[in-house]
């Protein structure tokens, strides 16, 4: 089937030694993962369809350009190369039974974030597991639906590749093609062994960060119109899907139960601390506590998956009119230093925003001196 409408960008070099190039994908569940993989895809060229149980985004995804919708087009791939299913979990089992039925000779992967329940449910399914890789890609939102899907998503981030004694050498390789060509960087073991990763990588910072957030409900606004980077940070994930969420701590709860007995006791035992601080030995304890924070976050790896990195940090005062950060931005490359990360806050009820610009720490203070000497304000 020709598609009318892929754009004809070249690809980059081939994507891993051994890796083919994806050709034609099909793509079940429209929304974020599944159309940020289209417009990832698409930008490089590959034929990609999507079908969504939901019309609306499947039409959503064909409009921001990350595939075409079966429905509109009233036609679907004879044989895709690869159905990727992005649907939440619990349909993801039916799913990629189906179309490993519906495709006989099709490689079948599902980015699910959990892995085990999927692969017990097709093995109990009878599927033709030898086309089948299950998969995770490390990089998410809080936001669900085509409309938040970005295309750079997986750029430089962590996609687990789950194969089973199932799977074969071919299915494996073209889905690490796949996370490759989307420009994440591939990392493979056993669905057990994933589970109990992500358990504490990712399903225990949701459910903190939902029970920090669900402290603020009865707050009033005005005090929370104090709150500064602190608490937003820890709680950006608080604004995530229930309904996914639902599902994922369901299946994986065999896992999550330890790390929650795990933070209980840590809380039971800063509750009896704080309840007399000034005893001996309390202050000890509370800078104990810190300190194995700061003992555990220092060991979380950069962003490229590296050894962690520290990198000097200066906050910048930026009007808050357009262009603003995009001059900053422009005149930090001028000067020859990388940005090695950016966060914008806005101070409250002010005209102003705090650009937070982090940089090699040898290069801070020369970065500091050309900023003020060329009339930007740096405030810390
Ligand atoms: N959100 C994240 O940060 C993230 C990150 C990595 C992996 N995942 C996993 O990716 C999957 C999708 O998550 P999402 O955040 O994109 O969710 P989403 O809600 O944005 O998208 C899911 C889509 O699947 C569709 N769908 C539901 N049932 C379907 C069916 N029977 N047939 C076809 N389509 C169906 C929905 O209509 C929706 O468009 C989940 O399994 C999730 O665990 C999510
Ligand atoms: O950045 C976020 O919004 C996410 O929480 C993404 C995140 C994660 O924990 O890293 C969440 C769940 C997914 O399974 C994968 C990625």
């Amino acid at each position: 089937m020709t598609d009318p409408a892929v754009p004809g960008r070249s690809r980059g070099p081939a994507s891993d030694a051994g890796s083919p190039e994806v050709a034609s994908v099909l793509i079940v569940g429209a929304g974020l993962l599944g159309a940020s993989i289209g417009l990832g895809l698409r930008n490089l060229g590959v034929e990609t369809w999507l079908r969504d149980a939901s019309p609306t985004a499947e039409a959503v995804g064909e409009d921001i350009g990350a595939g075409l919708s079966e429905r509109a087009w009233g036609a679907r791939m004879a044989e895709p190369q690869l159905v990727v299913v992005a649907s939440p979990p619990d349909v993801t089992v039916e799913l990629v039974a189906a179309a490993l039925t519906e495709f006989p000779h099709t490689v079948v992967t599902d980015v699910a974030s959990v892995k085990g329940s999927i692969l017990r449910g097709l093995e109990e399914a009878g599927a033709d597991l030898s086309r089948y890789v299950g998969s995770h890609p490390m990089a998410g939102r809080e936001k669900s639906g085509p409309v938040a899907a970005r295309g750079e998503l997986f750029t430089s981030m962590p996609w687990v590749l789950c194969s089973s004694e199932h799977t074969a050498p071919s299915t494996r390789r073209l889905v690490k093609g796949l996370a490759i060509e989307l420009g994440a960087t591939v990392t493979e073991m056993p669905a057990e062994e994933h589970d109990d990763t992500v358990a504490l990588i990712s399903h225990l910072p949701q459910v903190m960060s939902s029970l920090l957030a669900s402290r603020l409900q009865d707050t009033p606004l005005h005090r929370l119109s104090l709150a500064g980077q602190g608490l937003r940070d820890t709680t950006r994930i608080a604004a995530s899907d229930p309904g996914l969420w639902v599902q994922i701590l369901t299946a994986n709860a065999g896992a999550i139960v330890p790390a929650l007995h795990g933070v209980r006791e840590d809380l039971e035992r800063l509750i009896e601390t704080m309840e007399a601080p000034t005893a001996p030995g309390s202050r000890l304890d509370v800078a104990q506590l810190i300190a194995e924070g700061n003992a555990g976050q220092a060991r979380i790896p950069g962003k490229h998956g590296g050894a962690p990195k520290a990198f000097a940090q200066l906050t910048v005062l930026v009007d808050d009119r357009p262009g603003t950060i995009a001059h900053l931005l422009t005149f930090i490359g001028e000067i020859g230093i990388n940005l090695e990360d950016l966060r914008l806050d806005h101070s409250p009820g002010q005209p102003v925003g705090l650009a937070e610009v982090s940089v090699e720490p040898n290069r801070r203070d020369e970065l500091v001196e050309a900023l003020t000497t060329n009339g930007w304000k740096v405030v810390q």
